[in-house]
């Protein structure tokens, strides 16, 4: 096996989390962190023994402080960007209870599906994006 066949993903839990009026909520990443300062979408890796549901559940109520009562699989993606790569699972977050807020002093918001393509978000990103705006037609 070569090492690019060796390179192992690192899966990842991402909640699309969407409120009432049809708008997505969004957080700024850390200097930190890989991709530092993109904007992303919240969420984390899956711990071992965890389903993505529960390490989803786990991550919005740490770093966003909701709780999730109901979520979709939207989509998965794979992705390579040389020094790391990734694997996302992502979900639709469709009802939760409290407001999210950056929990870890991240900048936050929520934003209209239309507006997203201004956010600056990893390169995997672009077909979460794609596809939100394709489901409300902007
Ligand atoms: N949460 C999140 N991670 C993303 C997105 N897009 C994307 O490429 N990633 C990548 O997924 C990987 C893991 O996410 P993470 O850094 O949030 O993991 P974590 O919350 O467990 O963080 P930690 O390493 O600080 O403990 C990172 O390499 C990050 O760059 C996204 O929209 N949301
Ligand atoms: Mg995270």
């Amino acid at each position: 096996m070569n090492t690019e066949t060796a390179k192992k993903s690192v899966l990842v839990a991402v909640g699309v989390i969407e409120n009432t009026d049809g708008e997505i909520f969004i957080c700024r990443r850390g200097a930190s962190q890989h991709q530092a300062h993109k904007w992303e979408f919240p969420g984390g890796k899956v711990e071992a023994g965890e389903t993505v549901a529960q390490a989803l559940a786990r991550e919005l109520e740490e770093e966003v402080g909701i709780r999730v009562t109901d979520c979709r699989p939207f989509m998965r993606i794979e992705h390579d960007y040389g020094d790391k790569q990734v694997t996302l699972d992502i979900h639709k977050v469709t009802a939760f209870s409290g407001e999210p807020h950056g929990l870890e002093g991240q900048p936050s918001r929520w934003v209209p599906v239309s507006e997203l393509h201004s956010y600056d978000f990893p390169a995997a990103n672009s077909p979460i994006v794609d596809k939100l705006q394709t489901e409300t037609g902007n």
